[in-house]
């Protein structure tokens, strides 16, 4: 199947979407709710992952799937082997069983984890027997993937002593470590990360139990994009608000430079309800040349953003992209090769991408080609490139990738007006 994207009916009306939960909060309080079952969770992601998560909680024995979710794979590791009496396989998707676990396998091992590869070394399917696992302190590399710090930290709690968790090397993705140790303090628990050393006491004491979840940031991006491409549409997102847990609201400041001004607004409704949002516009602005960005930071957002900048005719080097060889593809070369069918002349090396300011006449060049844009099993992929259907039509190869975060993105690109088929 492909979905033929085509621009026919944007107006300058501001349209209002409500975007599901952000999966990385959904997931982290999911896990918590399962050491802490008087934990209440609102506005909990709808995305595949969130719902692989859920299920793989729920069970004690057998096997578990996780498909393509990477934080409900690390994240049931550690839950599972110190889960006394669990008895699991834990498996996912082809690519999942590529991506890479043994730092996290290693460092549950070093504090008494029974974890078996069952194929390759170093990669799922695990089997896992879950134990009270004695260790309370461990030291990790931090450059590969924060999900494997995340993960510990959340069993943290749960473990007689705690835990002490060393980051060896330069900490990659922290915003994430930051959510996690977040939320472990708004639950009640003892916890610091300071100058590569997160501290996590054991227990809790009791707080507020109830955890609204913030609007997912990373597929706040796309409207981003599409507002930067279209200079006239504008949209109001649910849910969102300025002091948030989620690094990818580093989008404000990022697109702001593309021309884009984001309003935060709060208002509360006639039933007492605190309603947050943002309304995203274009404004007129000089735009940059070349943008340079690190975005070790924010990883998912970097497909979007060299998307936008081929889009609107903007050379950028983008930085810090070293993880997202090891993601649902390898995404700087998926980028690179994609980008190119539109004539962009772009190249990458092992952490980053460099597009070259393109010129107007992309928008003609491209009008009647009809591009195919294969998705390789990336979510990020098929929505990064949607909004180029402002400039001409595309075809977006195996469409329904998006529900791994974004399960209502067609139709949310309808209501933006875009006209979608699926063929
Ligand atoms: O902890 C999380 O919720 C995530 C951490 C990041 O992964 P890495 O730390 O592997 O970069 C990010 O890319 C992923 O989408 C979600
Ligand atoms: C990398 C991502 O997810 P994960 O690593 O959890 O599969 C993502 O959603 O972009």
């Amino acid at each position: 199947m492909k979905a033929l994207l085509r621009s026919t009916n944007i107006s300058e009306a501001t349209k209002k979407i409500s975007v599901t939960g952000s999966k990385s909060e959904s997931n982290r309080l999911l896990l918590l709710q399962a050491l802490f079952p008087d934990i209440k969770i609102q506005n909990l992601s709808e995305s595949d992952d969130t719902v692989v998560l859920k299920q793989g909680l729920s069970i004690d024995e057998g096997m578990v799937d996780v498909h393509h979710a990477g934080t409900a794979m690390r994240f049931l590791t550690a839950y599972f082997a110190a889960k006394k009496g669990a008895e699991i396989v834990l498996t996912g998707s082809e690519r999942m069983q590529q991506r890479p676990v043994k730092i996290l396998v290693d460092a549950l091992r070093e504090l008494g984890a029974n974890i078996e590869y069952m194929n390759e070394e170093g990669f799922p399917p695990l089997r896992i027997k879950g134990k009270n696992l004695k260790g309370s302190s461990v030291s990790i590399k931090a450059n590969v993937s924060s999900q494997y710090i995340s993960a510990l930290s959340l069993i943290a709690p749960s473990l007689k002593n705690g835990l002490t968790i060393d980051l060896k090397g330069e900490v990659t993705s922290t915003p994430y470590i930051n959510m996690t140790i977040s939320l472990l303090k708004q639950l009640g628990v003892e916890a610091n990360f300071s100058e590569n050393k997160i501290v996590i006491k054991p227990g809790r004491k009791k707080t507020n139990t109830v955890f609204v979840v913030e609007s997912d940031w990373s597929s706040a991006s796309y409207f981003y994009s599409f507002i930067a491409l279209s200079k006239k549409a504008s949209v109001t997102l649910t849910s969102y608000s300025e002091k948030s847990l989620q690094g990818d609201a580093a989008l404000v400041d990022i697109y702001e430079m593309l021309g884009v001004e984001t309003v935060f607004k709060s208002s509360t409704s006639s039933e007492g309800i605190e309603e947050k949002s943002i309304t995203l516009r274009s404004f007129e602005t000089q735009l940059p040349d070349y943008l340079s960005l690190d975005l070790s930071a924010t990883p998912d957002i970097a497909q979007t953003i060299a998307v936008s900048c081929f889009g609107l005719g903007i050379g950028c080097k983008l930085t810090g992209l070293h993880t997202l060889k090891i993601k649902e593809t390898d995404r700087l070369e998926a980028l690179e090769t994609e980008l190119r069918k539109f004539g962009a002349e772009v190249s990458i090396d092992e952490e980053s991408i460099e597009l070259h300011p393109g010129d107007k006449s992309i928008t003609s060049k491209n009008k009647d080609k009809n591009i195919h844009i294969n998705t390789y099993q990336d979510h990020r992929m098929a929505m990064a490139f949607a909004p180029l259907a402002l400039l001409f039509p595309i075809a977006i190869k195996d469409p329904m990738v998006v529900t791994k975060s974004f399960p209502s993105f067609y139709q949310d690109l309808e209501k933006m007006g875009l006209t979608v088929e699926f063929v």
